[in-house]
This record gives structure tokens, C-alpha cells and sequence, in this order.
């Protein structure tokens, strides 16, 4: 029997638009003892030596896109190589919703020009062809834009505070074209979450992904 240091951690990838309730999710998984957590570093994205890329993004586009997308980038891979002590790993998106998502979205929209768009697609396939990205299941929070625009400013992230429901049903439209119609590869199995359903409504949805996640044995798993 390997350790669980060389064995690679069962990892789930949460993958939803902006507001489809990511880390909500992630939070509901905090009382089991052997999962850990990995929300997106939005904090780092926020300051890097005291710059915030995430605002800059938002601010000129066009500008900072690359930039932005490859430090997410980075910031992903380490979260991805990261070694794990437990055996489950949750993580909040990754590489492939970046390149499947993000990276055709900003291209369709002409925001990203090609020749970037081919820079980062070149990183992205480097990454896949030389370092295995363990990924064992992908948790699709699916919602509805007019939903998660609702829930986007409510929350009020000052960055956010320009995205558009356009914006956001394009987003959309890119997580359905890989996760449910299969115009990119799909990494593992999917589960898809009804992510529309309100806080009290949806821990019913979560308590499924938790068997398939955990396991059945994921009564004795509680902290
Ligand atoms: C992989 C990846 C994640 C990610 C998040 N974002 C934005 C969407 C949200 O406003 C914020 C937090 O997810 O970052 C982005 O523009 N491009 C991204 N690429």
C-alpha cells in the first residue's frame, strides 16, 4: 500500500460561473477532517507587491488580460503541484476552465488579441503534455446567469463592480459548451450541482456530492 504522500490525492475540481456559490461549496466541505481546501487565490491575484491585477483586469481588459490569465495561471499550477498530507483535495476551478473558459471567452470577445491567445494556449498545452494535473472528478455548479449577476451584486466585489449579465451569460455559455456538450476535453467524470437553488434548499444537493465525493464512508469523515 503507497503512503498517502506518494499516492496523488483524489482531487475535485468545483468549476461555475462567477457567483454560482464555489466557495460556499468549498465551505460546506471544511467539517470533514481528511478533505482539504483549495479556494482560488484571489488574494494574491488582488496583491501582487501591492498590485491588484484583479481590478486592472476589470479596468482595461485588453491591457491586462494576458498578464492576469498567466499569473492565475501560475498561481494554479503551484496549488496543483502542491503536495497534499490529505488524501482528498478540493479544489476551487483550474487550469482547464481557465484555458476552456476564461481563455476562449476573452477571445471570442475580441477583448484577448490571437497572438496572446496562442502564447497562454501554448502554456496551457505545455503544462498538460509534461506535468500529469491529477483530476478524479469536477463538481459543475450550474446556474443561471440572470441568477448569478443577482448574487454577483449583492456580494459587491468592487472589481466585479463593471462586469455585465452579457458578460456573465457568455461565461456561462463556455462552462455548457465544455462541461455539458463536450467541445473540450473533459478530464473526469462530472457531477452536476442545480447551483440555482437557494442556501437553506441546496445542502440537500451538497449531502449528494458528498457520498460521491467521500465515498460512502463519509459519516466517520466529519471532524
Ligand atoms: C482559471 C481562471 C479563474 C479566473 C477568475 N477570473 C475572475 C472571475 C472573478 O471575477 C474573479 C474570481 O473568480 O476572477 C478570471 O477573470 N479569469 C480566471 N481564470
Amino acid at each position: 500500500e503507497k503512503k498517502v504522500s506518494e499516492k496523488l490525492p483524489y482531487t475535485v475540481f468545483i468549476e461555475g460561473n462567477i457567483g454560482s456559490g464555489k466557495s460556499t461549496f468549498l465551505e460546506h466541505f471544511s467539517k470533514f477532517k481528511n478533505a482539504s481546501l483549495i479556494p482560488e487565490p484571489l488574494e494574491e491575484w488582488k496583491n501582487l507587491n501591492g498590485i491588484n491585477l484583479l481590478d486592472l483586469l476589470y479596468k482595461d481588459p485588453q491591457k491586462w488580460y494576458m498578464a492576469f490569465q498567466s499569473y492565475v495561471m501560475l498561481t494554479q499550477i503551484k496549488n496543483h503541484i502542491g503536495l497534499n498530507e490529505k488524501p482528498i483535495k478540493l479544489i476551487e476551478r483550474s487550469i482547464y476552465s481557465g484555458q476552456y473558459c476564461f481563455l476562449e471567452q476573452m477571445h471570442d470577445n475580441k477583448i484577448l488579441e490571437t497572438g496572446m491567445y496562442h502564447v497562454l494556449q501554448d502554456w496551457y498545452n505545455f503544462i498538460y503534455e509534461h506535468h500529469k494535473i491529477q483530476c478524479d472528478l469536477i463538481v459543475y455548479l450550474r446556474t443561471n446567469p440572470e441568477i448569478v449577476y443577482k448574487r454577483m451584486k449583492q456580494r459587491g466585489r468592487t472589481e466585479e463592480s463593471k462586469v455585465t449579465l452579457q458578460y456573465l451569460k457568455d461565461l456561462h455559455n463556455h462552462h455548457e459548451n465544455w462541461l455539458i456538450h463536450g467541445k473540450f476535453n473533459i478530464p473526469a467524470p462530472v457531477l452536476i450541482i442545480d447551483a440555482n437553488l437557494d442556501r437553506e434548499s441546496i445542502l440537500k444537493e451538497y449531502e449528494e456530492a458528498e457520498k460521491m465525493i467521500l465515498g460512502e464512508n463519509f459519516e466517520q469523515n466529519r471532524k
